[in-house]
């Protein structure tokens, strides 16, 4: 796999989380660039859809290859992330979940909460799930396809 592009967004809850998985995407050659879409620092509180939906955005878009999604529980952005169109998302704290989430379920988007999982366990997820890729000739394919076609039927 070619070096990918990936996004990363979080509330004030999950920005200390989301600089620490930063700093390890920057220096992982798997990667070619980190999209930062925020926050900086906990003084913004700005609420966490605002800055989930901008990142997977970017994922719809083309603009980056998946995205890292970081508030308390993981849940908020999750959910706000697979309101746009063609994004998978999933929140996943555990190694065998992060896993599937991408080879069952093509999934662009991991999200986590900052008060459910410690920061190495977190970066370890991170570092795993970079190394899965999805496979269109799988059967698992025509599955992820029934959500697709799904989505625009409406
Ligand atoms: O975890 C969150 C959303 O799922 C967020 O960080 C905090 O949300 P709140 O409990 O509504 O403040």
């Amino acid at each position: 796999m070619s070096p990918i592009t990936v996004a990363v967004a979080a509330d004030n809850a999950g920005v200390a989380l989301k600089k620490l998985i930063a700093e390890q995407l920057e220096g992982d050659v798997r990667v070619a660039e980190v999209l930062d879409y925020g926050v900086h620092d906990d003084s913004d509180d700005r609420a966490y859809p605002r800055l989930g939906l901008a990142a997977a955005e970017a994922v719809a878009r083309g603009d980056a290859d998946r995205a890292v999604l970081i508030c308390g529980t993981g849940i908020g952005m999750c959910i706000s992330a697979n309101k746009v169109d063609g994004v998978r998302a999933t929140v996943a704290h555990d190694s065998y979940s992060a896993e599937r989430s991408i080879k069952s379920n093509d999934c662009q988007v991991l999200t986590m909460g900052s008060r459910v999982i410690g920061p190495e366990l977190a970066k370890r997820l991170v570092d795993e799930w970079l190394g899965y890729s999805f496979d269109p000739s799988s059967a698992s394919a025509a599955k992820v396809a029934y959500i697709t076609d799904y989505e625009h039927q409406s």
